[in-house]
């Protein structure tokens, strides 16, 4: 039995975690984009006796590293020492890929290329000479298409193949200026006695760094007093043009690797310029990206209703069965009350939010949403964030969580900070019931458009609270936005199923646990003290609210929507599940809410959109506390939460109490 570890790596948007994810039998994410994946993932391949760990690294241009994603990608390939790299090229972009291999190959460690998109190369006419690729290269070449697992064996086979050979590795050497040449000899022999300091770098490869501008790498190795040769006397107007004479070389010999190994016949022109010119127009842009949300939540409302009867129809038939059994009037009440009404009143709405992921998983890998971000840019600069802010936003939309982490794709600092505080004001899925339900009952036919005014809140607010701390705490303008637009590509259908299952099963687990543990918990407040009628004032879920009621009530809110409002704090669904508990059972929640004197449309409002702005889960903070790095980001990041959730639901009662009644 033999373990290999091996690193995916490649540029942003070429395939890696599809590969991954058919190498190792799982489902990470993968989407359209550039920045998808922004940590490293470990996976694991059987193969007879060869244990295969994958990493899937996120996507980088170059080892100069950026940004924080870029970086964990960087410090895996130099510091890891792994048995193999694995470079997967998007073969429709063969010489921008090639880049990363000039530097990749320099590393000295044993490598395959994986050439991915083969299919859609052939597509669009462009015929590569694997063959010549890899004599050019002096690198394994293998052709796949992650997608479908085409020549995935074969790139198994070759990577075990390239583990096993003793001889050193021998790539293409890249032809730089003599004087560069010089240079990095005369580094290079200095260090070869430091080795010990190099970490897992040879002396040569820490030469090259050095004069391509590594400042960690040169800083550790002042910090240890080395004096290096060259780089130290050296003025800085010289250094920059020695690192550019070596991007200079790279850039050649990709091209030279390219001009001899691609073909392309001239295809049809790509209708994709045309249809970028309309969706990301000046001034339709905008307006096309708000109907294509207005509808994903009008079909999200829609499409998912005949399920969400279905579901209703079956919860109605379980509690009629319960009442024609014999038992104990407490366990009837922990059946009906705390599981079929907390927990069912969750579960109907579970097909609003697969059908949610679907269209963004859809929407994902169309590559619309780098569009969408592009449009965007303009209009976020003005307002004081970055343009690549945007896709953490739409992350948003799903789960905070991700879309937290997916703010690594950011470079500065302050554009972080004010992004993953801004992001909890996108509504995400779990806070969806909230709305279906409150929507549904006080809004009737209008509930689509209720529900579509709740996110463009969130957007309205977000956009608000960047300006406030752009305007106030960081003066610096956003950096610069360079995204590169990726090409238009089909959804795959099965991708987007997949996609959806899992986000799905992931979200019915929720249920399973931190749901199912809420109520639990809030049907036994609902009961307890024995004797009290359950649910009332007098139970220990009215005092708790009761003592907690007086803070809302400006808002409007009764002792149940407040204690609705504590347990969102672990998870918003349990907000929709202690509601259901509170107000005796799923199929009741609806009839009971409508009928509550204490409730009006307005406050209903005022309520949605407290729940969306005032604090996402404890899941959700746990990745802002990780990701800020310190206590005083977090704190302000949730207390200006719920500020602002006060504020925003206050005026909503009474701005809304003027146009809707109260
Ligand atoms: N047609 C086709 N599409 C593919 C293939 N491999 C991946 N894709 C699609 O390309 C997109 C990007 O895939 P990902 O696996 O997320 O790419 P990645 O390299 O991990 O991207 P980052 O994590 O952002 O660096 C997704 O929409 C995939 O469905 C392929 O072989 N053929
Ligand atoms: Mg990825």
């Amino acid at each position: 039995m033999k373990d290999i570890r091996i690193l995916l790596a490649g540029n942003p948007n070429v395939g890696k975690t599809t590969l991954f994810n058919s190498l190792c039998g799982v489902h990470q994410h993968t989407g359209n984009y550039p920045g998808v994946t922004v940590e490293i993932k470990e996976g694991k391949r059987q193969i007879n006796d060869h244990s295969l760990f994958v990493s899937d690294l996120p996507g980088t241009y170059s080892l100069s590293a950026f940004t924080p994603d870029e970086q964990v990608a960087r410090d895996a390939l130099l510091t890891s020492n792994p048995d193999a790299v694995v470079q997967i090229v998007d073969a429709t972009n063969i010489e921008r890929n090639l880049f990363l291999t000039t530097q990749l190959m320099e590393i000295g460690l044993p490598m395959v290329i994986a050439l991915n998109m083969s299919d859609l190369a052939d597509e669009q006419k462009i015929t590569i000479d694997a063959e010549c690729l890899e004599k050019n290269l002096k690198i394994p070449v293998v052709r796949i298409v992650a997608r479908n697992g085409e020549g995935i064996e074969k790139l198994v086979d070759t990577i075990i193949r390239v583990t096993e050979k003793k001889t050193p590795v021998d790539y293409k050497k890249i032809e730089y200026p003599h004087s560069v040449t010089t240079h990095i000899a005369e580094i290079g022999n200095y260090l070869s006695s430091h080795v010990s300091l190099l970490g897992k770098l040879s002396p040569h490869y820490a030469a090259i760094r050095l004069m391509e501008g590594d400042e960690h790498l040169e800083k550790m190795l002042h910090d240890q007093g080395l004096v290096i040769p060259f780089i130290d006397k050296c003025d800085p107007a010289e250094r920059d043009g020695i690192a550019e004479d070596i991007l200079l070389a790279r850039y050649r010999t990709s091209e030279e690797v390219t001009t001899c190994a691609v073909k392309c016949s001239m295809g049809a022109v790509m209708p994709a310029d045309l249809i970028d010119q309309v969706l990301t127009h000046r001034l339709f842009g905008i307006p096309i990206f708000l109907s294509c949300m207005w509808f994903a939540f009008q079909i999200t409302f829609s499409a998912s209703n005949p399920f969400l009867v279905g579901i209703e129809y079956l919860f109605g038939i379980f509690t009629e069965m319960m009442n024609g059994v014999e038992m104990d009037p407490f366990i009837r009440s922990f059946l009906a009350d705390g599981v079929i009404g907390g927990v069912g009143s969750v579960l109907v709405f579970v097909p609003s939010i697969f059908v949610m992921f679907i269209l963004l998983s859809i929407l994902e890998d169309t590559g619309y949403l780098a569009r969408a971000a592009f449009v965007m840019d303009r209009f976020m600069h003005s307002v004081g964030l970055h343009g690549k802010s945007f896709i953490p936003f739409l992350i948003g939309f799903g789960c905070n969580v991700p879309a937290i982490m997916a703010t690594r794709t950011l470079q500065s600092k302050a554009d972080r900070i004010i992004t993953i505080i801004t992001i909890p004001f996108m509504s995400c899925a779990a806070r969806l019931p909230v709305y279906v339900l409150f929507a549904g009952v006080f809004f009737g036919a209008a509930a689509g458009n209720v529900i579509f005014f709740l996110y463009v809140l969130g957007i309205a607010v977000a956009i608000i609270s960047a300006m406030i701390f752009r305007r106030f705490v960081f003066r610096d303008e956003p950096s610069p936005f360079i995204m590169e637009l990726p090409p238009y590509r089909k959804p795959s259908g099965l991708a987007a199923a997949v996609h959806m299952w899992y986000k799905g099963k992931e979200y019915l687990k929720r249920a399973g646990i931190v749901i199912f543990g809420g109520v639990l918990v809030v049907w036994a407040l609902a009961t307890f003290p024995v004797g009290v009628e359950y649910g009332s004032v007098d139970s220990l879920a009215g005092i708790l609210g009761q003592v907690f009621q007086p803070l809302f009530a400006p808002l409007g809110f009764n002792w149940q929507l407040v204690v609705g409002l504590i347990f969102g704090f672990v998870a918003k669904e349990v907000v929709v599940g202690s509601l259901g508990t509170l107000y005796g059972g799923e199929e009741m929640l609806e009839s009971s809410l409508a009928a509550d004197p204490t409730l009006s449309p307005v406050i209903a409002l005022a309520y949605m959109v407290f729940v969306l702005l005032y604090f996402p889960c404890v899941a959700a903070f746990g990745v802002i506390r990780q990701e800020l790095g310190n206590w005083k980001w977090t704190c302000i990041a949730v207390g200006w939460g719920i500020l602002v959730a006060y504020i925003v639901a206050f005026i909503t009662l009474h701005v809304g109490s003027l146009f809707i009644g109260a």
